[in-house]
Order: C-alpha cells, then sequence, then structure tokens
C-alpha cells in the first residue's frame, strides 16, 4: 500500500468515470425506444444489462478504492502521532516551554483526527476534479462544442471564488484549533488545582473566565462553519446555473430553435440527452472538492499544530537506534561516577553550573544540599539523562553519557522525584509501571519494605485516584520507593528531597526504607532535611550558579 499512494485515488477516480458509459447507453436506450418502440425494448433490455454491470463495478471500484485512502489517511495519522510524541518524549520533563499538557493531548488526540477527512474525502475529490470535468467536457465537445464551451465557461469561476473562500477557512480552522487546545489546557490545568481554587475563593473568577474562553471558541468554530457553508453556496449556485444552461441549449437545439453550436449536424434526441446528462456529472467532482474544502482546511491547521509540537526545546538524552543492550541483574554493585567541568544553564538564563567538578565511587552514599536554586535537581537530572549539559563530561562506571549509552544505563538507574507522579489505577501497576523486569513477587516484597503493605491490605484492589488522591504525602513517597525498588538491575539510585514536608517519624521511617534499598549500591540524594543529612557519610555543597563545591563528611550536617 505504501508503494502506490496514488492507486486509492485512481480507483475513485475510474469509477466516477464509468457514469460515461453507463449514461452513453441510457441515451441510447431512449434514442431506439423513441425511434422504434419494438427494436427499442430489446435494446432497453441489454442496456438494463449493462447499466448493472457498470454499476457493479463502479460500487466495486469505489469500496476498494475508499478503503484504500482510508487506509492510507489512518497510517499517515499514525506516523505524525509517533513523530509528535515522540518530540514530546525527547523534551526534557524540566522544560517549562513544553506545551502544556491539555493542549498537546487535544492536538495529538483530538485535533490530529481531522489529517483523516482530508486525506480521505478532500484528496480524492481533488483527483476527481482533475481527471473527470476534462474527460466530460471531451466527450461534450465530440457531440457539441456550445454545450462544452458553456461547462467551460462557468467551471473556472468556482475554482476562482473556492480559492477566495478557501485562504480565509484555513486561517479560520487554526484559529479554532489554537482556541480549543487552549480551552483543553485551561481546563485540565485548573481542574488540578481545583481545591487551591476551591480553598482561597477563586473558583467563580475561574468558572467566569471558563465561560469566557467557551463563548470565544463558539464564535470561532461559527466562523469556520460560515465560511464553509459559503463554499458550498457558491458552488452550488455556479454548478446550477452551469447546467441549467445546458438544459435550455439542449432543449432549444433539439426544437430546432437554436441550430448551432454542433460539428455540422444536428443533434439526435440521443445526443442531446447524453450531453444533459453529462452536464451535473461535470460538476459533481468540483461540488464534492467544495464539500470537503472545510476537510482541507481542518488538516492543515491540524498539520501545523503537530509540527508546533515537533519544535526543539530542552533535550533530554535519548537512546539511539538499537543501542539499548539487556542488562542482566547481578549482585549489587554501584556505579561510579565521573563529572568533569560540566556546565549548564536554562536557555538564555545565567548558568546554574559552571565548570563542576564531581567524582563518586562505586556504591558510595552522598547528599546533595545546598540553598534553594543552587541547582541539586539539576545535578541529579543530568546524571539521569533528563537534561543535556552544554559542556564538560558525564561518565557512569566509566561510559560517556550519550545517545549510545543511556538506553542501557538508564536500565541501571532509579529515579525518585520531588513530587512522584501517581497515575491513575492500582498500588501494584503504580510500583511496577508496566515495567517488564519488574516481577509480582518483587514487588510483593518491596511494598512490604517500604511500608505501605499494610495501605495496600486496608485498600485491597483500590483505584488511586488522579495524581494521587487519596493518598497521604508519606504515603506518595513509601509508593515512590517502592517504585525504586521493584527494580533489581538499579545500582544509581538519584533520589530528590524524599523527606520533604513530611512529619519527623514518617521521615525517619521513609530515610531507613531508603537506606535499607540503597546497601551496595550508588545514592545521590539532594535534601534539605538535617536528619537525612546526618545519616549520610559525604555531602557535597553546591553554591548558587556552582562553580565551587564543597565536600564535606556527614558528621556536620
Ligand atoms: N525548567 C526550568 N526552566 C528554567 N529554569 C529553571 C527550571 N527549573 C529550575 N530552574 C532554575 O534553575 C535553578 C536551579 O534549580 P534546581 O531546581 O536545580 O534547584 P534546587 O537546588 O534543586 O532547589 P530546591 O532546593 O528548591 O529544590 C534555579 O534558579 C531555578 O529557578
Amino acid at each position: 500500500m505504501k508503494h502506490t499512494p496514488w492507486l486509492g485515488h485512481a480507483l475513485l477516480a475510474a469509477s466516477t468515470l464509468l457514469w460515461l458509459p453507463q449514461a452513453a447507453l441510457l441515451a441510447w436506450a431512449i434514442d431506439s425506444l423513441a425511434r422504434d418502440a419494438a427494436t427499442g425494448m430489446a435494446v432497453s433490455v441489454r442496456t438494463a444489462v449493462g447499466v448493472l454491470l457498470l454499476g457493479l463495478l463502479k460500487a466495486s471500484l469505489e469500496a476498494w478504492g475508499q478503503r484504500r485512502v482510508f487506509m492510507q489517511a489512518r497510517q499517515h495519522l499514525t506516523q505524525l502521532r509517533e513523530h509528535a510524541t515522540a518530540a514530546l518524549g525527547n523534551r526534557s520533563p524540566l522544560d517549562k516551554q513544553r506545551p502544556a499538557s491539555g493542549l498537546a493531548a487535544s492536538m495529538v488526540a483530538e485535533q490530529a483526527e481531522a489529517i483523516v477527512p482530508w486525506h480521505s474525502r478532500y484528496q480524492p475529490a481533488q483527483w476527481r476534479t482533475l481527471l473527470v470535468p476534462p474527460a466530460i467536457l471531451l466527450a461534450v465537445a465530440v457531440h457539441s462544442w456550445l454545450a462544452a464551451l458553456i461547462l467551460l465557461c462557468s467551471a473556472p469561476l468556482i475554482p476562482l471564488f473556492m480559492a477566495i473562500v478557501g485562504w480565509r477557512a484555513k486561517a479560520a480552522s487554526e484559529e479554532q484549533m489554537v482556541e480549543l487546545g487552549g480551552l483543553h489546557a485551561f481546563l485540565l490545568d485548573r481542574l488540578r488545582g481545583l481545591a487551591t481554587l476551591r480553598a482561597l475563593g477563586a473558583v467563580q473568577a475561574t468558572a467566569t473566565q471558563l465561560r469566557r474562553s467557551g463563548e470565544s471558541l463558539k464564535e470561532r468554530t461559527m466562523k469556520v462553519l460560515r465560511i464553509a457553508f459559503l463554499s458550498s453556496a457558491v458552488l452550488e449556485l455556479f454548478s446550477a446555473l452551469g447546467v441549467a444552461l445546458v438544459a435550455v441549449y439542449i432543449g432549444f437545439h433539439l426544437l430546432g430553435e437554436v441550430p448551432f453550436g454542433t460539428w455540422g449536424q444536428p443533434l439526435t434526441l440521443g445526443q442531446g440527452l447524453f450531453v444533459l446528462m453529462l452536464a451535473p456529472a461535470f460538476f459533481e467532482p468540483l461540488r464534492e472538492l467544495s464539500a470537503a474544502w472545510h476537510d482541507r482546511a481542518s488538516g492543515q491547521a491540524a498539520l501545523a499544530n503537530l509540527a508546533l509540537l515537533q519544535q526543539p526545546g530542552v533535550a533530554v538524552v535519548t537512546a539511539s537506534g538499537d543501542s539499548v543492550q539487556p542488562v542482566i541483574p547481578s549482585a549489587p554493585a554501584g556505579m561510579g561516577i565521573e563529572m568533569q567541568q560540566v556546565d549548564f544553564a536554562h536557555g538564555d538564563e545565567p548558568p546554574v553550573l559552571h565548570g563542576f567538578d564531581l567524582s563518586v565511587e562505586p556504591g558510595e552514599h552522598l547528599a546533595i544540599v545546598g540553598v534553594s536554586g543552587s541547582g541539586k535537581t539539576v545535578l541529579l537530572a543530568l546524571l539521569a539523562g533528563l537534561l543535556q549539559a552544554r559542556q564538560g563530561h558525564i561518565r557512569l562506571d566509566g561510559q560517556p553519557l550519550d545517545a549510545g549509552t543511556i538506553g542501557t544505563l538508564r536500565q541501571q538507574m532509579a529515579w525518585m522525584g520531588q513530587k512522584p507522579h501517581i497515575f491513575t489505577g492500582s498500588m501494584r501497576t503504580n510500583t511496577t509501571l508496566e515495567r517488564d523486569r519488574v516481577d509480582a513477587q518483587r514487588v510483593a516484597q518491596t511494598l512490604a519494605h517500604s511500608g505501605i503493605q499494610a495501605l495496600v491490605e486496608r485498600l485491597p484492589g483500590q483505584i488511586l485516584g488522579e495524581g494521587g488522591t487519596g493518598l497521604s504525602g508519606g504515603e506518595i513517597a513509601r509508593l515512590a520507593l517502592a517504585r525504586l525498588a521493584a527494580n533489581p538491575q538499579a545500582r544509581l539510585l538519584l533520589v530528590d528531597e524524599p523527606t520533604a514536608h513530611l512529619d519527623s517519624e514518617t521521615a525517619a521511617q521513609v530515610i531507613d526504607t531508603l537506606l535499607h534499598l540503597a546497601r551496595g549500591k550508588t545514592l545521590l540524594v539532594a535534601t534539605h532535611d538535617p536528619l537525612l543529612m546526618a545519616r549520610l557519610p559525604r555531602h557535597v555543597r553546591l553554591e548558587l550558579a556552582s562553580t565551587t563545591t564543597t565536600d564535606s563528611t556527614g558528621e556536620t550536617p
């Protein structure tokens, strides 16, 4: 199917062209009946069989062609979605310019669907418009140059008006889609923050803003519809005028009132009828094109939006091709880290790390400390490949962290962010995250280890709410620890403020679990917590715009 993308369109155009022999047969039968009723009946039976067979062929070609173009359109959409989601996935989760989640979801899932009717309705109509009217014009011109001239003169007005209407249609569709995406993004954002809005009495103001956005979207949608109706009306008007003029000419010609317009001989009844039957078919592809004009505008707007999602932003280190090697779990052995002269800045902002050096022995445990904003999260994200250093070298186990190694290295890392995301689903799926390498037995053990086994037993089969609704901060921290533990291959644990906002008793339990999990592995914890710092043997202090670090032992938190 990939190698002949034109075939579906050609089949559809061929099926439309079959109307020519059908019309010829019908005109011939009526002509024969008018000349001589007896022979006319025999001709009519033969004609009926011919028209029926041609009709069957036409329907088969139409069905085959439609199926092909539809399948191609869906394949193309799937490819575009894959590219867009891959581009989104390649952007760092720490990139604040990333498209809003609601907007991206709306563009990829909903708006992108407009590409299918563009390919499956508009493009076949375009092919038919290119092939069918010229063929019909030729067939008409063979019998009457005047009828052909009438068709020829009325036809160009249609594309002309359509083009005028068309450029407005595309702009209106783009505006409508941006508005729709914006509404999705706004809604998702405010729904996520509903508790804050309610607690601070801002629900009414948000509802008013939402209503305003809804009104604006309605206006833009009406604009698109007005243009779509206008384009149909323009076309219907000109095609009706064209058909009417041909009908008037043929009628008066057969009556002998307008004797000119043919190639010498006057038209017979059959020839006149043939020309008359072809006139509406001449305009049919153009009408189809007009009906699908709006599909083209929406499809192009959706394509432009998908391209927007692929704009470069802050990139993660992405595994190249087949570079990911399966990692065989072995006895835990930590991963060594070497960072030399590493520079990092967010876009044009001042550098967060500059000429930064760090060396960590395999199996070492260290606290990354420093004032808020000094770059602790950035440091962990660089090691996880969630941000890319501008300059300098990062080596894990002696291997440079790049596209060729990241896939394999990442299997041996475990990450616990500052705000672990809890997905809607069971505790178990939230722990396994559908990872192949995580087995059920290990999950049960890790749930017990991380101290949430009691919770699992208290709420069997419980589906956790979106974003962890229904779980306390301490329970979320333990669930995140269970995720770390469920990966037997992890040799480097990167943990960002695991005890933030926890009471001292829960924090102590979380620290115990974390240190238990980290035995034999390399552990880097970004933290402000003196309790946690006191339990870690080495501290690396980052200064603001870190060119320097201070290394110290763990006695003085
Ligand atoms: N996505 C981002 N885009 C631009 N700048 C950012 C982004 N994330 C963080 N920053 C900035 O980078 C700097 C380092 O941030 P980082 O989150 O690493 O600090 P931190 O030491 O982990 O702070 P905290 O202790 O508060 O978590 C800060 O100045 C912060 O404002």
